[in-house]
């Protein structure tokens, strides 16, 4: 039988997957989407012009991929609002603010003036019809040691060359963004208590509390 139907997910449902870099975010959209019968939104790392200049030089790159992530992610959720929304969304766009932009300005490495302008041009778009909040944040949480090893089994050759300092700040500020973020219903999903690469019967389970947590939310809402 369909798990979409099963556990009585909507099928317009937009959920989106949230978590630090090597977390398993793309994987989770994969299984996801795929036991849902739902489309995928992708970063699309590998066609990203400013990624690779991004990490060789963080002060020179970092307004300039924040501008052209906000611009992919408006043109993704415009798809989603399109299509009437049926989505499995890798990685949200309060991450990029709440976490990268803000990590960058903090750090000195994205001006005062470059992160002002950023924040006026991401609350102008967000604040449109396009940008309705997801019906669920599944939030994917592991130790640092795993996920440190995670990034490194994937080998992308940039992150690899990217002091193990910069992934250990952004744990830390995922943890604390995660507990005071309230824009949506957030599930949070600890990596060890799955295994979608060795186990293809854990999604099912993960189905069954995503249609549990969506029920109770609708009944709040009530
Ligand atoms: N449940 C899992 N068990 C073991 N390895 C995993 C699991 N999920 C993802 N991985 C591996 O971890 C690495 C990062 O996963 P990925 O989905 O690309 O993370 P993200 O999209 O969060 O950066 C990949 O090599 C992937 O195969
Ligand atoms: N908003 C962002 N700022 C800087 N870097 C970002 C942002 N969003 C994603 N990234 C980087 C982090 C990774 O190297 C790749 C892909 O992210 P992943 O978590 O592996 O899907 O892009």
């Amino acid at each position: 039988m369909n798990l979409r139907k099963k556990y009585n997910i909507p099928s317009d449902a937009v959920i989106t997957i949230a978590g630090t870099v090597g977390v398993g975010k793309s994987t989770m959209t994969n299984e996801l989407a795929n036991a849902l019968g739902f489309r995928t939104s992708f970063e699309k790392v590998d066609l990203n012009p400013y990624l690779d200049k991004f990490y060789g030089d963080f002060n020179r790159w970092s307004f300039h991929l924040q501008v052209y992530f906000l611009a992919e992610r408006f043109k993704e959720q415009k798809r989603i609002f399109e299509y009437g929304g049926g989505f499995i969304q890798d990685r949200s766009i309060y991450e990029d603010t709440g976490i990268f932009a803000k990590m960058h300005f903090e750090k000195g490495t994205m001006t005062p003036t470059d992160y002002d302008t950023y924040k006026s041009l991401f609350e102008a778009m967000v604040l449109t019809p396009y940008f309705p909040h997801p019906d669920l944040l599944i939030y994917l949480e592991g130790s640092f040691e795993d996920i440190v090893d995670r990034i490194k089994v994937r080998g992308r050759p940039m992150e690899q060359q990217t002091p193990i300092e910069y992934w250990k700040e952004m744990h830390e500020r995922y943890e604390n963004w995660i507990n005071s973020f309230n824009a949506c219903p957030v599930l949070r999903l600890n990596i060890n208590d799955y295994d979608l690469v060795q186990d293809a019967g854990s999604i099912e389970p993960i189905v069954e509390k995503i249609g549990n947590f969506l029920e109770q939310t609708r009944k709040l809402v009530k």
